[in-house]
Formats: structure tokens, sequence, C-alpha cells
């Protein structure tokens, strides 16, 4: 298939063209290089525009002849939506729904769409199923369950065919050590961490030990990048007229924040300082997905499953590229 990867030239679009085309399909990029890499994507297959601009939505579908697009564009940052919340209504949900009207007008309706785990808000349980309750705490999250419902309802209405992909943390590299994690600013933790095993940064600071967990710091699920693009690529290809699919990723294993760092620290080396500090608002004390429902749907589980396995992938990013793709 020929695919439109919105967003391609970020940390986990930049994966899924790798992914896609080992799959042998044809992905074309673009984006708007906010936070994406020239580097990270073949020259030939970028191109720049905008979510905001439709007349670049439509020029990139039409010269690409695109048959289904995977959207991972998106502002991600959980603290800037709180403060600007305008900002991330407009780019995450008006942008998609550009991007969904400029696909309906030409009569593309597979749609595979980068939701997340923070649209369960605080979960009442954990592991986390899809049938959990989905009430955000952020516009960030927000933004991401607006579209949820916005594809539910084109679905039935339009016929399109769609999956919403609900990611726990995502991490980890490219096994070519070509493409990898490169945001700025770097709010993640394992970037971070490693920021510090590099010298970049004198310490880590927890964000908070005071939570009910047994270290008392939180505990997240960090999913490698490259099962996150296997998994989009196996739900592609599942696709069906009016039909969304809302499907977990994750590995079904959570990792405290301590429990990340002493990984990092065996890995690397390093003794990496770590500062107790305070909650960040909005923390959730864990998140843990049960991802059973991509394995029944997908035929598809992660295949890392150890945060030190992810730890050891990310680092070789990091290590050979200090300064990301320096841009
Ligand atoms: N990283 C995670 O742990 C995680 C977890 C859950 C969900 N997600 C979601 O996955 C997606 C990808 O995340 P990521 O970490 O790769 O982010 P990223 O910032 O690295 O990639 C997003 C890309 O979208 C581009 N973009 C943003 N707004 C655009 C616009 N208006 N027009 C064109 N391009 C635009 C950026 O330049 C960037 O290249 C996002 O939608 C994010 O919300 C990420
Ligand atoms: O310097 C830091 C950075 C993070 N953390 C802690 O490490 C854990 C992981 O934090 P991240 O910022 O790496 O990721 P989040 O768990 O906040 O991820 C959330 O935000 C992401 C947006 O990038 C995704 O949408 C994801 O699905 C959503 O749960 C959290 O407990 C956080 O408090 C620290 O202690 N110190």
């Amino acid at each position: 298939m020929k695919v439109l990867v919105v967003g391609g030239a970020g940390y986990i679009g930049s994966h899924a063209v790798r992914a896609l085309e080992d799959a042998g399909h044809e992905a074309w990029v673009l984006d708007n290089l906010y936070q994406g890499h020239r580097a990270a994507v073949p020259a030939d297959r970028l191109i720049e525009g905008d979510l905001l601009n439709p007349a670049d939505l439509a020029a990139a579908l039409d010269k690409t002849g695109a048959e289904a697009v995977m959207h991972f564009a998106a502002l991600a940052l959980v603290g800037e939506s709180v403060t600007n919340p305008a900002k991330y209504y407009l780019n995450n949900v008006v942008g998609t729904i550009n991007l969904l009207e400029a696909m309906r007008e030409r009569g593309i309706w597979r749609f595979v769409f980068s939701s997340t785990c923070a649209t369960y808000g605080v979960p009442d349980k954990v592991p986390i199923d899809e049938s959990e309750k989905q009430l955000p705490i952020n516009p960030y999250g927000d933004t991401k369950l607006a579209i949820e419902k916005a594809l539910d309802a084109y679905c039935t209405a339009y016929n399109m065919g769609a999956v919403a992909l609900r990611y726990f943390n995502a991490a980890g590299s490219h096994h070519s050590g070509e493409i990898g994690e490169d945001h700025d600013p770097e709010s993640h933790l394992i970037p971070i961490v490693l920021q510090v095993a590099l010298g970049q940064r004198e310490h880590v600071t927890i964000f908070g030990d005071d939570y009910p967990t047994p270290d008392g710091t939180c505990i997240r699920d960090y999913i490698h990048v490259e099962d996150l693009c296997s998994a989009h690529v196996a739900a592609l290809e599942r696709l069906k007229q009016g039909e969304l699919m809302k499907l977990n990723l994750g590995t079904g294993n959570g990792f405290s924040v301590k429990q990340v760092i002493d990984a990092c620290r065996k890995i690397t080396g390093h003794e990496i300082p770590a500062m107790m500090g305070e909650r960040r608002p909005g923390d959730p004390a864990e998140l843990v997905a049960n991802a059973s429902k991509a394995l029944e749907v997908l035929d598809w589980k992660a295949k890392y499953t150890t945060v030190d396995e992810v730890v050891e992938s990310a680092w070789k990013w990091h290590k050979d590229h200090p300064n990301g793709y320096g841009d």
C-alpha cells in the first residue's frame, strides 16, 4: 500500500516508515519539522507541510496517491498542554479533522491513529484494559480522546476504517542504529537519565517517592518503539471499512522510576546521580497495559519485555549520537 505517514519525521513516525518499507509498503512522510528531523527520513520521501494548512494536506495526498494514512503528528508535552491548551486543541484536534476531511474528499478510508494511555486519566484498575473509563486529566489526553470520538463517528457515518492505538511509554531506538529519540525539549524519563550518563545533565530528578507503589515511585509500561511500529503495520493490514478498533499497545510489565534509573546505571556503567523532587502534577501512580486484545486482534505482542532490553536499545542510540540528529 501507499501510506502517508503524517509526523513521520518524528520519533515514532520515523520508525514506522522503516517498518512499513520492511513490510513491502511505500511510505511517504508529511511533517512540518516542528519536532521532526530531516535526517530521520529518506530525502526523496519527505514532503514539508502543516496539518493546519489544508492545501498542504491535499497536495501531499494527491502527490503520493496514498491509500492509507498513519497519523503521528501531534504536540505531546503534558505540562505545555495545561499552560497553552489552545495550541494543543488547534494542532491535535483541528489539525486532525483537517486531515480526515482531506482524506474523505478523496475517498481514502484507512486511518491509523496514535492515541495514548493518557486518555484513561487515573485508572480504576491496573493492568488497564480497553474497557477502562476514559477521563483524561490534562488537555493533551483530552485532544486524543476527542479524536477517538470523532473517529467513531466518521467510521459509522462515512464508512472509514480506523484504529486508535493507545500507546503506553514509547522508548528505545532502531536496531540499525540510524534513528532514535531526539526531542527538544526532552521530557521523557529514559532519555533524560541517559543524558545524565552522557554528562549532559548533572542529575535526574525523581518526581515523587510517596506514591502507593512498592518503592514509592511511579510505575510505567515501557514499550519498545519497534514493537509499537510492528503493531501499526499489523493494524493497517487489518482495517475494515465502517469499524474503529481501539487497542492498547504495551508490554504488560511495569517498572518504577527507580528501577529505570538502576537499569540505566547497570547498562551505562555511570553512577547517574538522582535527586528526590516533588510530584509532577497529573502523574498517575501506575500505568500498565493489559495488551491481550492486541494479541487477539493483531496476533501481536511485544518482543522487548524487560526494561534492561529497552534501555540497552535507547543507550545504543544516545551514546553514538550524543547530540541527536544535531540539527
Ligand atoms: N512518545 C510517547 O511515549 C508517546 C506515547 C503515547 C502517544 N504518543 C503519540 O505518538 C505520536 C508520536 O509521538 P512522538 O514521540 O514520535 O512525537 P514527535 O514529536 O517526535 O513526532 C511528532 C511529529 O509530528 C510533527 N508535527 C507536529 N505537529 C504537526 C503539524 N501541525 N503539521 C505537520 N507535522 C506536525 C512534528 O514535527 C514531529 O515530527 C504523537 O501523536 C504522540 O501524542 C507518544
Ligand atoms: O525527569 C523526569 C521525567 C519523568 N519522571 C517520571 O518518569 C515517569 C515517566 O514519565 P515520562 O514523562 O517519560 O512519560 P509519561 O508517563 O508522563 O507519559 C505520558 O505522556 C506521554 C507524552 O509524551 C505519552 O502520551 C504517554 O502515553 C503518557 O502516559 C513518570 O512517572 C514521571 O513522573 C521523573 O521522575 N523524572
